[in-house]
């Protein structure tokens, strides 16, 4: 079934409809089922003026202007990328063939000096996009985001690091392969300026490369990086394997984590290998260390930013244990602790695992006085942090929403009442964190994915609630108003779950939005896709009890709140129609949270919109 219009329910009176269910079950369930959806998507097409343009060539050239306008902040960044490897390339490869150790080991030698010096330059660069301090600052402070794709940063460190894994496929290749066997097997004569380097007796076999200290470190490093680079595949990193496959014990995030920083052997290793050079004599000349040193820095004081400023433990305000396994942690927070809404945290649980630390959006708003954060079982450190929890929780109190759960006197108390210890470290950029840059937000959130979009509702409400206007200047928690505007006049938010049990988490956010929102600027859509399939008679009956429930009590069945829950997933043509047709002329930011099979389908939405009428949609994405 269609996404049904709240407002519009006229095509069967409610008390017909209540009388015909208890006469007739099988005619009300035909006459909900009327063309209801179908007339107002049609209502909407005629509103919207479509292109009637059929150039097949102006449309293949909108599509490309559109995946230009889409991505060109990551085409100028990975051509400059590419440039750059290809200039020091070269710049070294004609070096190399200019001398005289071209003429006994020739193009092998000078590949093998240009890719190190990408080599250098890369194992440089990778670090720059995972200083993610450093970045939330850049992002929060500067307006370089404007042309730096950020939210980018992760892929942008996997393309790096496969530029690594070419350099050194060619550096290494071409040293083993060809440059130590040409060597000793040249002629005489032709050693002869050779023995600046390697003395007057040639070395007296291929081992002697191999056992000196560019030979062995290079070896190492190459193993090293081998064993992370196989285990920080998506394949190993999510764990994918069966689980009978004995291997599996050996893979998933940890083992990525772990052996990721087997990476802090490769950078010591690295500065002696580029220290310690077979035909470069000169230490001026001897520059590893120099394209390193400040990334690396940049990267320690990130890490040790993260050690102190996640010292302190915080205390513990409100737990609760929701259906479809979902832990709620309600925490004080930090002095000096701001956030975005969109952005999220590292938690750290010593009772779980001491190393460990995983990363959750934060779910309340930046005007909220505590923090949260919703998290759903998933795996092992999920599952036992909620046994941590619920062991210290109680039953919830008649008419208290959450299976168990523990109020503790919010942030005045000082005892953790027997809660494990939590850590946080963080806040960290994350691409919902733009949001307030746009007139109309469209947010869709899948499942568990609604948590930071359920940040960003809140904090539209509590803008609403201290601004009064909408789309004025941001206000801050402390009252004063900042200099950054708030644009957003307008929200969408639609949340997608399987289980009906799912509304039990933001209850209380839905409730607040259906109370205080008196403008409806806040418009939420909650669809519960499990009950039955689309177009099963027991779901249009589900429809109409809820239908007749909502116009007596004013509270829907499923979530509780005045917010009308729709069954079956809601048709994004038609969602993407109406905000079209409601706001010509404005910038739509879509924010997406869920698994990655809708990615595709909204994104294709998103430019065909753009194209098609004169409202602006712009995609923005975030999966875990
Ligand atoms: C930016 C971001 C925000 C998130 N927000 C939420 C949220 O609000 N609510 C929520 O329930 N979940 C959220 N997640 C997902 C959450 O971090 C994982 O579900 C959790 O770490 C799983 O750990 P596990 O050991 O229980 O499960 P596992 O079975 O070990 O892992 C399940 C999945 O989580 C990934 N994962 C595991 N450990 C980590 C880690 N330390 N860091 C990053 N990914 C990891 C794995 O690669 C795998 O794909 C978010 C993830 C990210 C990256
Ligand atoms: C030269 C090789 C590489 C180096 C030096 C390197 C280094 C790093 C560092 C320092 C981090 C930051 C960890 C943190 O502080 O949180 C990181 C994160 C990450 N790396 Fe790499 N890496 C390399 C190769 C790779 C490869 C080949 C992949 C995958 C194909 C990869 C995937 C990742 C991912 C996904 C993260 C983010 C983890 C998270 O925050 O969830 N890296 N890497």
């Amino acid at each position: 079934m269609e996404e049904l219009d709240p407002d519009n329910l006229g095509y069967i009176e409610l008390e017909d409809l209540e009388a015909l269910l208890l006469q007739s079950p099988s005619e009300a369930v035909a006459r909900s089922t009327t063309t209801h959806s179908s007339k107002l998507s049609k209502a909407l097409s005629m509103k919207l003026a479509p292109s009637k343009d059929t150039n097949p060539l102006r449309h293949y050239w909108q599509e490309f202007a559109y995946f230009l306008e889409e991505n060109w902040k990551r085409i100028w960044v990975v051509t400059l990328w590419l440039s750059i490897c290809v200039a020091l390339f070269i710049w070294k490869f004609f070096q190399y063939r200019n001398r005289a150790v071209f003429h006994i080991m020739g193009y092998c030698v000078a590949t093998a000096k240009g890719a190190a010096e990408t080599l250098k330059f890369n194992m440089a660069l990778v670090l720059l996009p995972v200083c993610r301090n450093t970045i939330t600052w850049i992002r929060s402070k500067t307006k370089v985001g404007a042309v730096v794709p950020f939210n980018d940063n992760i892929n942008f460190h996997k393309v790096i690091a496969a530029g690594v894994a070419v350099g050194v496929a060619l550096h290494a290749g071409a040293h083993l392969t060809c440059d130590f066997p040409l060597l000793l097997h040249a002629s005489d004569e032709k050693y002869e300026p050779m023995k600046n380097f390697f003395g007057a007796t040639r070395p007296p076999n291929y081992w002697w490369f191999v056992k000196g200290t560019a030979g062995w470190t290079g070896i190492v490093m190459v193993v090293l990086m081998s064993i992370a680079f196989v285990l920080a595949q998506p394949w190993f990193r999510r764990n994918k394997l069966k689980d009978t496959n004995p291997l599996k014990k050996l893979t998933g995030f940890n083992a990525f984590w772990f052996t990721h920083h087997l990476f802090v052997i490769v950078y010591a290793l690295l500065i002696v290998h580029g220290t310690s050079l077979y035909l470069t004599n000169e230490w001026y000349k001897k520059s590893t260390w120099m394209y390193i040193a400040y990334p690396v820095f940049l990267y320690s004081f990130e890490r040790i930013v993260r050690l102190f400023r996640s010292h302190d433990a915080v205390k513990i305000q409100k737990v609760a244990v929701y259906p479809g396994n979902v832990l709620a942690l309600y925490m004080s927070k930090p002095p000096g602790f701001r956030y975005r809404s969109g952005q999220y945290i590292f938690i750290n649980c010593h009772a779980v695992s001491p190393y460990e630390w995983h990363p959750f959006s934060i779910t309340s708003a930046p005007g909220d006085n505590y923090l949260s954060v919703h998290i759903r079982t998933r795996g092992d450190w999920t599952s036992r942090l909620r046994t941590v929890f619920s062991e210290a929780c109680r039953p919830p109190a008649e008419g208290e929403s959450g299976l168990l759960r523990a109020d503790l006197s919010m942030g005045v108390t000082d005892s953790n009442a027997g809660f494990p210890k939590l850590l946080i470290d963080g806040p960290y950029g994350a691409p919902a964190q733009d949001y307030r840059e746009y007139d109309v937000l469209l947010l869709i959130g899948l499942g568990i994915g609604a948590t930071p979009l359920i940040s960003i509702v809140k904090d539209v409400l509590n803008h609403i609630q201290c601004g009064g206007s909408v789309g004025g200047t941001e206000p801050e928690a402390s009252g004063k108003a900042k200099k950054r505007p708030f644009m957003t006049k307008r929200a969408y938010f639609y949340w997608v779950t399987r289980e009906e049990g799912s509304f039990e988490w933001f209850r209380g956010v839905m409730n607040e939005v259906a109370e205080k929102d008196k403008d409806g600027v806040i418009e939420l859509h909650n669809h519960c896709s499990s009950v039955y399939q689309e177009g099963d008679a027991r779901s249009a009956l589900i429809v109409m009890l809820q239908e007749l429930q909502h116009a007596k009590k004013g509270v829907d069945i499923l979530s509780g709140t005045s917010v009308k829950t729709h069954f079956a997933r809601p048709n994004w043509r038609s969602v993407f129609k109406r905000v079209a047709v409601n706001h010509e002329n404005q910038r739509v930011g879509v924010f997406y949270c869920g698994e990655p099979f809708l990615v595709p389908q909204l994104r294709q939405l998103s430019a065909d919109f753009t194209h098609k009428t004169n409202t602006k949609f712009e995609f923005h994405k975030e999966n875990f």
